[in-house]
């Protein structure tokens, strides 16, 4: 496998923007994926922690393993782990602030258990563990390297290993087959999110999980669809932005406010008109 930079410039220009505005409009664990609403009534901050206990409660996992956390935002899976599973966990992120602010988290933790944030791409990463899970960051890593990807999680997984592997799924050319109108707007929309809100990012048909992590060896156990819980995820998001406008543009600036009030319902409208998606695929071993 060639020596693979991870793509640190594209990854900070969001994340890294500002840890103070992203508190304003994500829950109190700032936790920055599709939430799971297991239940009607449920508040976004439990709605995410019912998606943090889907995701590992498909992992698998016993006490003392280690788990990999690829993409680890601002940590709030990894202490999950720790506290609702007792396992020692790494977790990888691109961005200098949340490495910073996860460690920092991480540290005041009780306990034997360790939990190290590196600044780190999976690409750098070539260290044997036990169940990995990613939530959101596959959309960062770009079609050319999805082989390198899935081979490099086959290769540090024991026999019995398993994976997590949570991210959103671009239509694109189904579209047309599937009767919903793709129209210019969608178009602009699309581009607006690749220029200015995730430069450098790429979503995967539904197939493409599946076919590569065969390819690799993995057996796919389950798919789950949450495309509505995307929605009701960024309706939360867009309405507490808007609350907060005036610390956001403070913070940042008017330009800002309205680039992603324009990003959260944009994305929630096409969440909801079916133009995307985002699924959970279980592998194993
Ligand atoms: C949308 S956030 C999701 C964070 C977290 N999993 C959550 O659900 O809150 C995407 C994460 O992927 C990370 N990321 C992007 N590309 C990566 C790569 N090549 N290796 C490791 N992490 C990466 C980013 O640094 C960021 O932490």
């Amino acid at each position: 496998m060639p020596d693979l930079k991870p793509f640190f410039k594209n990854v900070q220009s969001h994340y890294d923007l500002s840890d103070e505005f992203f508190a304003l409009f994500l829950d109190p664990s700032r936790t920055y994926s599709c939430a799971y609403f297991e239940r009607e009534d449920m508040s976004l901050e439990e709605a995410q922690l019912a998606k943090i206990d889907l995701s590992l409660g498909k992992c698998q996992l016993e006490p003392g393993m280690t788990l990999l956390d690829v993409g680890c935002g601002w940590g709030a899976t990894m202490r999950r782990a720790v506290e609702k599973y007792d396992v020692n966990v790494i977790g990888l992120t691109l961005s200098e602030h949340q490495q910073e602010y996860a460690q920092n988290m991480l540290n005041t933790l009780p306990g034997k258990r360790t939990a190290e944030v590196r600044l780190a791409g999976w690409e750098q990463f070539d260290e044997p563990v036990d169940r990995i899970v990613s939530i959101g960051a596959f959309e960062h890593f770009r079609r050319e390297r999805y082989v390198a990807f899935f081979e490099k999680c086959q290769k540090i997984l024991p026999a019995d290993g398993r994976m997590l592997l949570h991210t959103i799924i671009g239509y694109g050319r189904l579209l047309r087959q599937m009767g919903i109108p793709v129209g210019l707007e969608d178009i602009r929309f699309a581009r607006f999110i690749l220029t200015e809100i995730f430069p450098g990012g790429h979503l995967p048909l539904p197939s493409v999980v599946p076919e590569h992590a065969v390819a690799a060896g993995f057996q796919v156990e389950k798919i789950q669809a949450l495309q509505p819980h995307y929605a009701r995820t960024l309706d939360c998001w867009a309405a507490a932005l808007e609350q907060h406008k005036v610390e956001a543009v403070e913070i940042t600036s008017e330009e800002n406010y309205e680039r992603y009030m324009k990003y959260l319902t944009g994305c929630a409208d096409r969440f909801r008109s079916g133009h995307i998606d985002v699924m959970q695929f279980t592998l194993v071993k």
